[in-house]
C-alpha cells in the first residue's frame, strides 16, 4: 500500500466519530493491507514497533522540525517551524502546512531514481527503523537526513501523518480495543481469541497476520515467549473488608515498596524488564545472578525489586530507580545500593504457560522452581480473618513496606488489566481524631485494663460516638492508657466504662459508613489506633461535620 493510502485512510478514520464507523474504517483498511497488514496494524495506533518492544525512534521533536524546515526549502528554519507551532497547536497541521514538493521534491534532489517514486508503508516502516538503528557520533546528523529524505517525498496529507507517526501523536481515535475489534471483524474470529492472543504476545501486528492467515485455531496458538516481555497485571484500591465480601479467602502479600520487574529465563541467561517493557537487565546483576543459580528450566516470572540497606532493612523506592537506571559504573552503583528480588507470581515455567491457571497453582510453581532455603518468593497467606489480615498488614507497615496486596486466589493472570482481582491496601491517607468517650474493661486475666475505646467526635452540642477500638494497641499501651484514664471514669455497669472526654486518639479506618449503631449516624469500618494526640484536647476533635464530608467523599 502507498502511504498516501494510507494518510488518506487515517484522515477519513480521523473524520469520524462515532465509535462503530471508525471501528469499520479500520476493519476495512485491515481487509486491504496485504502483504502490510501487521505493519498498518501498528501504524494506525501510532506504533512503529511492537508494544513489547522498547525501542524507540528517539526522535526528539526539534530534530523533527528540523527535517520539515530542510524540507520545506531554503527560507525556512526549524524556529520557523516551532513557530507554526506554537500559533497551530498541532504538528501534523504544521508539517500539512508547508509545500515539501511531493513526489517532485525528492526527484528534483536527484534521488528515489525518476520522478515517480511514491512513498510505500513497507518502505517507510524500513527507513524508520533504519532510522532507529542509528547510533554513535553523528547519529542525529543522519537521523535528520533519512527523515528529510522521507519528508521530501509527501504530499501534504502525507507529511502531516508521517510527522504525528514519528513523533508518537497520531492520535486519530484508535485505541487498542478498536484495532482488537478490527482484525475480529476482517478475519472472522472471535474478539476473546484476538484478545487473548495480544494479551500473550503484546503485538498487535503479529496477532493480525495469525487471524487472517490461520483464524482463531492459530490465534489458540500463541504463546508467551522467553524474552518478550507481557503487560503486567495491575491492581485496584481496595480494603479487607471488600476483598472478604467477594471472595472467600484473600491471598495476603505484603506490598514491596520498589519497582516491578518482570524476569524471563531462558534455561541459561536471565533477562529483566520493568513496567514500561523497557530491558533492565546490566543494571541489576545480582537480581540476574539470583535467578541464573536458582533456576534451571525457562521461566517468566512477576515481581519486585527493592532497594535495601546494609541491615536488609528497605530503602525508598527512589533508590530503586536509580539503579533501574543507572548505564555506566554498575558496580560502584551496587556498592552504594543493594537490591533484592522478591517474585510473586510465575506466568510460564518449563515450557508450561500459567496465566490461566489460578493465583495459588501459580504461587505453588514459584515456590517448587526456588530451592527451600530461598527468601526470593514473596510468601503469600490465605486468610479469610480480617483481624489475621491486619495484623498481617501491620507487620508489613513495621517491615517498612508500603502496605499489603489482596488477590483474589482463584483468579488467571490478565496481562495489563486493572481488575478486582488484585487490590492494594495502603495505609490510611486520611485519619480521625476522636475523642475517648467511653472504654471496656477487658477480661481473665486482663480484667483490670481497659481493652477497648469508644470512640466519638464533636457535634453542636457535645459529642456523638462513631466507633469503638481495640486494634493496633499494645498490652504495654493499654496499662499506661488504663492509669491514664482512671481519673476520668464517670460510671460503671459492669465492663462498661463512660468516660468524660479527657483525651484524644488519631484512628485510621478502612472506611466510613452510615450506621445506626451509633449516635452520630456513622461507624468507622475496620478502626485502628494511631497515636494518642497529645498536642489536641476533646475540643480540638474533628467534628461530625468533617466525617460528614469524609463519607461523601469516598
Ligand atoms: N506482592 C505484590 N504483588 C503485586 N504487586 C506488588 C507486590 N508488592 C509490590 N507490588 C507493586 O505494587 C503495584 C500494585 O499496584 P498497581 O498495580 O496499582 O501499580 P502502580 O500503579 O504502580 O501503583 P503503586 O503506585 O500503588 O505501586 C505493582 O505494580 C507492583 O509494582
Amino acid at each position: 500500500m502507498e502511504f498516501a493510502a494510507f494518510a488518506d485512510r487515517a484522515e477519513a478514520i480521523e473524520a469520524e466519530s462515532a465509535d462503530t464507523a471508525i471501528t469499520e474504517a479500520v476493519t476495512d483498511l485491515f481487509t486491504d493491507a496485504g502483504p502490510d497488514l501487521s505493519t498498518l496494524a501498528r501504524f494506525v495506533q501510532g506504533r512503529v514497533f511492537p508494544a513489547y518492544e522498547s525501542r524507540t525512534l528517539d526522535i526528539g521533536p526539534r530534530l523533527c522540525y528540523e527535517a520539515i524546515a530542510r524540507a520545506a526549502g531554503q527560507n525556512v528554519s526549524a524556529d520557523d517551524v516551532e513557530q507554526r507551532l506554537a500559533d497551530m497547536g498541532e504538528i501534523g497541521a504544521v508539517a500539512a502546512s508547508y509545500d515539501l514538493g511531493g513526489q517532485q521534491g525528492l526527484a528534483a534532489f536527484g534521488a528515489g531514481g525518476g520522478g515517480n517514486d511514491a512513498l510505500t508503508v513497507a518502505e517507510l516502516d524500513a527507513e524508520l527503523r533504519e532510522l532507529a538503528a542509528v547510533d554513535g557520533s553523528g547519529s542525529q546528523g543522519t537521523k535528520v537526513d533519512i527523515l528529510f529524505g522521507l519528508f521530501s517525498r509527501c504530499s501534504s496529507t502525507e507529511a502531516g501523518y508521517l510527522a504525528r507517526l514519528v513523533l508518537s501523536e497520531m492520535r486519530i481515535g484508535v485505541g487498542e480495543g478498536t484495532v482488537r475489534d478490527a482484525v475480529a471483524a476482517a478475519f472472522d474470529v472471535p474478539v476473546e481469541a484476538v484478545e487473548r492472543a495480544v494479551q500473550v504476545s503484546n503485538d498487535y501486528g503479529m496477532v493480525a497476520e495469525v487471524a487472517r492467515d490461520e483464524g482463531e485455531s492459530g490465534l489458540a496458538t500463541v504463546t508467551l515467549e522467553i524474552g518478550r516481555p507481557v503487560q503486567a497485571m495491575l491492581a485496584q484500591a481496595g480494603t479487607v473488608a471488600g476483598a472478604l465480601e467477594d471472595w472467600d479467602r484473600a491471598a495476603v502479600e505484603w506490598k514491596y515498596d520498589g519497582a516491578r520487574v518482570q524476569v524471563h529465563f531462558d534455561g541459561e541467561d536471565a533477562r529483566l524488564f520493568s513496567r514500561n517493557m523497557e530491558e533492565v537487565t546490566d543494571p541489576l546483576p545480582e537480581v540476574v545472578d539470583t535467578v541464573e543459580s536458582a533456576l534451571d528450566a525457562p521461566a517468566i516470572l512477576d515481581g519486585e525489586v527493592v532497594a535495601v540497606d546494609t541491615d536488609g532493612d528497605p530503602l525508598p523506592f527512589q533508590e530503586v530507580l536509580r539503579r533501574f537506571r543507572r548505564k555506566h559504573d554498575v558496580a560502584a552503583a551496587r556498592e552504594d545500593v543493594a537490591v533484592r528480588l522478591h517474585a510473586f507470581d510465575c506466568l510460564h515455567a518449563a515450557g508450561e504457560d500459567l496465566l490461566d491457571a489460578s493465583l495459588e497453582t501459580r504461587h505453588d510453581r514459584l515456590e517448587s522452581l526456588f530451592p527451600a532455603d530461598s527468601d526470593v518468593v514473596s510468601q503469600m497467606w490465605l486468610s479469610g480473618d480480617s483481624e489475621e489480615i491486619e495484623d498481617l498488614e501491620a507487620e508489613a507497615l513495621a517491615a517498612g513496606q508500603e502496605g499489603i496486596m489482596l488477590k483474589d486466589p482463584t483468579a488467571a493472570y490478565s496481562p495489563g488489566k486493572r481488575g478486582k482481582h488484585w487490590r492494594k491496601r495502603k495505609p490510611d491517607v486520611e485519619t480521625l481524631d476522636c475523642a475517648v468517650t467511653g472504654a471496656e474493661w477487658g477480661e481473665g486475666r486482663r480484667a483490670n485494663v481497659l481493652g477497648s475505646f469508644e470512640l466519638s467526635v464533636r457535634t453542636d452540642d457535645g459529642y456523638a460516638t462513631v466507633g469503638n477500638v481495640a486494634t493496633g494497641i499494645t498490652e504495654e499501651e493499654l496499662d499506661d492508657l488504663t492509669e491514664r484514664f482512671e481519673p476520668h471514669i464517670r460510671s460503671e455497669d459492669g465492663r462498661d466504662v463512660v468516660l468524660d472526654p479527657a483525651v484524644v486518639f488519631e484512628v485510621g479506618y478502612e472506611e466510613i459508613q452510615a450506621s445506626q449503631s451509633y449516635a452520630s449516624g456513622y461507624a468507622l469500618r475496620f478502626p485502628r489506633f494511631l497515636s494518642v494526640r497529645e498536642d489536641r484536647t476533646p475540643d480540638d476533635a474533628d467534628s461530625l461535620e468533617r466525617v460528614e464530608r469524609l463519607a461523601e467523599s469516598q
